[in-house]
Order: structure tokens, then C-alpha cells, then sequence
């Protein structure tokens, strides 16, 4: 199990190290247009989750959703403070 935090700060890592097989890697590689439809997606799922299945499985989209939302943030150069100073 790994917070919001520890998730963005392996994420920022991997950005600038590259790993191979890295499926961030390659999601940053595609782009914001590509990142913004997985987003879109996700969110998508989440909302059919909560409405027609179990707790656990919406939570696994919504863990899903967070992760393309940071992968945005990252392509975008924003750091956590970015977003958090809005909350
Ligand atoms: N938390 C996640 C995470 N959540 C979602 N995903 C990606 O989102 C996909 C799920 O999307 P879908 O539900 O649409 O499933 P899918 O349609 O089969 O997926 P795709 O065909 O779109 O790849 C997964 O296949 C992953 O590619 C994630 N990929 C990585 N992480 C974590 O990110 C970190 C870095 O991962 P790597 O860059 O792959 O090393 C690790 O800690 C991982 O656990």
C-alpha cells in the first residue's frame, strides 16, 4: 500500500530515470491528449463503479483515476503544492 505522496514522488522518479517497461514511462511518452482520454476513461469507470458495483471495485477505479491524474501532473511539470494550494 503507498499514499497519494509516495505514488507521486515514485512517479516523478521514474519519469527522469526511465525505467524500460515502465508503463508511466510510456503514458508520459504518449502525451497529454492520450493521458487526458485515459483520464476521461477512468473517470468514466469510477462513475459506473459507484453506481452498479461493489465498494472495493470502485475503490480500485478510483485508485486508477488518481494514478492517470498524477501522470498528468507530472507531464505537466506540476508539483502536489501546485494542486494543493486550490484545496
Ligand atoms: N497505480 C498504478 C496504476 N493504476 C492504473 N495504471 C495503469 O492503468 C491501466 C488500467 O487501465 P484500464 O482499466 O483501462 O485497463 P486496460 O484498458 O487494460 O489498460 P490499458 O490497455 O489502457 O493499458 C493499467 O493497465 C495500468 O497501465 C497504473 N499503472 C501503474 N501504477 C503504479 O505506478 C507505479 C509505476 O508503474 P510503472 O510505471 O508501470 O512501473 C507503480 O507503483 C504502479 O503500481
Amino acid at each position: 500500500m503507498k499514499t497519494f505522496e509516495e505514488l507521486f514522488a515514485e512517479l516523478t522518479t521514474k519519469s527522469i530515470d526511465r525505467p524500460a517497461g515502465s508503463g508511466t514511462v510510456s503514458e508520459l511518452d504518449a502525451g497529454v491528449h492520450a493521458i487526458g482520454k485515459k483520464i476521461v476513461e477512468e473517470a468514466a469507470e469510477v462513475w459506473m463503479a459507484a453506481e452498479f458495483q461493489s465498494d472495493d471495485e470502485t475503490s480500485a477505479e478510483i485508485s486508477q483515476l488518481l494514478y492517470h491524474l498524477q501522470v498528468l501532473m507530472v507531464a505537466k511539470g506540476l508539483t502536489l503544492e501546485d494542486v494543493y494550494k486550490h484545496l
